[in-house]
């Protein structure tokens, strides 16, 4: 692309690549001072010349200018590499369908549901924290939002690759760094919000904030749709110049759900769309899903799916590995593994467990609560466990550089009356938990879902996966054992 096609007063010249990073190599590129958390762009320039740059877009007076190179000083670098990014990348997300989902939880299930019924007739990508899919290809992410430059030029790929359209997981944080400022969007959903990144964000105000700013900054020829069963529901969208639809349980929302039935293997309902019903069957499992599912539904409706073929096509989805995914390897007891790792979500998780479980049966639960984030919910954490629980072990999820024992014990401040166990290796935790089962228990994995890695002290470490654990214990020492009687170590 030409210089001056981005910046009237500048020469001709060729830019071969845009960049907000001096450690990548990227030859004849206009590179972006950006301020950071942690560092200031700005004093990068040098590195940024040695691996490629010609040109400079700063906000403050440089210490040095380089002869040859060009440099541009604008007021807000941000705002300045947003616009560029999406001239850059050919304003791609205009070229495709685009669905932002944000919220505390459920973002990942909704955009990968739209994309699975959207798929057949259009082809549409994900954008996500679990990976990045389009077509044949699968990319492995770094963020749930990616920055500004990898996001238009994803997105760019993406129309190069056929896609008309495209699913994105908004996280707050994305939008408080403007990741997602000049991308169009067609369709913003919102779940629901729960205490989460409060470490980024202090408050629960400035985290709403972030995420009506999403909202807000839709034009009018875009949909925002709202959970108004959620506090936050209808503030959300209170300024947002779309068209907005509502849906969740209650009577009020232009899509409600009315009567359902949570199954061990699906759920069914009955979801009034304005004035009509429709009979909606699908494997998902829990109450949670029965949200999500409906967002999406709502989101494909009113992009212009009918609802025959949403009905045909959400009979069977695909099932997300870590997601409410319940594990069967021939044992006589429920295991559920979930990502759920804020209050609302876990307590989703428990109050699905309980609808499951028989009256005589126990609900054993495996979980954590990650460190160097949002502590107050620690707490929290084991008194919602110990409302619904009749075993808990408490083990690492994520500990970074706190100690795993140390965290266990703060959630265990919210444990009154129910027994709990301190085992801080997780697959220790698992096989304990799985061990002491009986028939009709359920045992629930809670906290990292299919992720295969662990944040410690060290850094990012890989990890088996709990899906994984599960099935391995399950085959290696529970079900060799079942019938037979036999002592079982406790670890610790
Ligand atoms: C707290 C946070 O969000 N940090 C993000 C932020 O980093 P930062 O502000 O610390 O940036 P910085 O390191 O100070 O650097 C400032 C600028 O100088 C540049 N730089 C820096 C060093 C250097 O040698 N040369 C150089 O040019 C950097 O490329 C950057 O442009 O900007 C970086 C570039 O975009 C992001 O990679 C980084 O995400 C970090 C890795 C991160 O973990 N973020 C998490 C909190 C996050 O964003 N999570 C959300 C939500 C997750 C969810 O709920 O699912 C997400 O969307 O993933």
């Amino acid at each position: 692309m030409l210089l001056n096609q981005l910046f009237k007063q500048a020469p001709e010249i060729e830019i071969q690549s845009i960049n907000d990073d001096s450690r990548k190599k990227k030859p004849n590129s206009l590179f972006f001072c950006v301020k950071g958390m942690r560092f200031d762009g700005h004093q990068f320039v040098q590195d940024a010349i040695e691996n490629g740059a010609i040109a400079v877009v700063h906000s403050e007076e440089l210490v040095h200018y380089e002869e040859g190179i060009l440099y541009f000083r604008v007021n807000d670098v941000v705002d300045t590499l947003n616009v560029i990014a999406d001239l850059f990348y050919a304003e791609a997300s205009y070229h495709l369908q685009m669905f932002g989902v944000t919220g505390t939880n459920g973002k990942e299930s909704i955009a990968k549901i739209i994309q699975e019924v959207l798929n057949p007739d259009k082809a549409t990508g994900n954008i996500g924290s679990d990976s990045i899919t389009y077509g044949t290809v699968k990319l492995q992410p770094l963020l749930t939002t990616p920055n500004i430059i990898d996001l238009h030029s994803i997105l760019k790929e993406m129309v190069d690759a056929g896609m008309k359209a495209a699913t994105l997981e908004v996280s707050s944080v994305g939008v408080e760094q403007k990741r997602v400022q000049s991308v169009h969007f067609d369709y913003a959903i919102f779940t629901n919000l729960d205490h989460n990144h409060l470490d980024f964000h202090g408050t629960m105000q400035n985290y709403f904030e972030a995420k009506k700013k999403f909202f807000d900054d839709l034009d009018e020829k875009a949909c925002a749709i709202t959970n108004i069963d959620d506090p936050y529901g209808l503030k959300m969208v209170e300024d947002s110049e779309a068209r907005v639809v509502t849906y969740g349980m209650s009577e009020e929302a232009m899509y409600s759900i009315r009567q359902y039935r949570l199954k061990k293997d699906g759920t069914s309902f009955c979801l009034k769309v304005y004035d009509q019903e429709y009979d909606i069957e699908t494997n998902l499992v829990s109450r949670f899903n029965l949200m999500n599912l409906t967002a999406a539904i709502v989101a494909l409706h009113e992009s212009g799916v009918k609802m025959e073929l949403i009905q045909e096509r959400v009979k069977f989805l695909t099932q997300m590995e870590g997601h409410m995914q319940m594990i069967q390897e021939g044992q006589n007891f429920n295991v559920l593994v979930d990502i759920a790792h804020t209050v609302d979500g876990l307590s989703r998780v428990l109050e699905y467990a309980t609808s499951i479980t028989p009256k005589n049966c126990r609900i054993i639960v495996v979980n954590g609560s990650v460190g160097k984030r949002d502590k107050i919910k620690r707490q929290k954490v084991g008194n919602l466990m110990d409302q619904y629980c009749d075993m808990i072990i408490l083990t690492e999820e994520d500990p970074r550089n706190e100690s795993p024992r140390e965290i266990a014990e703060e959630i265990a401040k919210g444990i009154d009356k129910t027994p709990y166990l301190i085992i801080s290796d997780r697959y220790d935790a698992i096989r304990q938990a799985l061990e002491l089962a009986d028939p009709e228990d359920t045992v629930l994995v809670l906290g990292k879902g299919n992720q295969k890695f662990m944040e410690r002290d060290i850094g990012r470490c890989s990890y088996q996966g709990d899906v994984i654990i599960v099935k391995e214990v399950l085959k290696k020492y529970v079900l060799i054992k079942e019938g037979e009687d036999y002592e079982f170590e406790q670890i610790y």
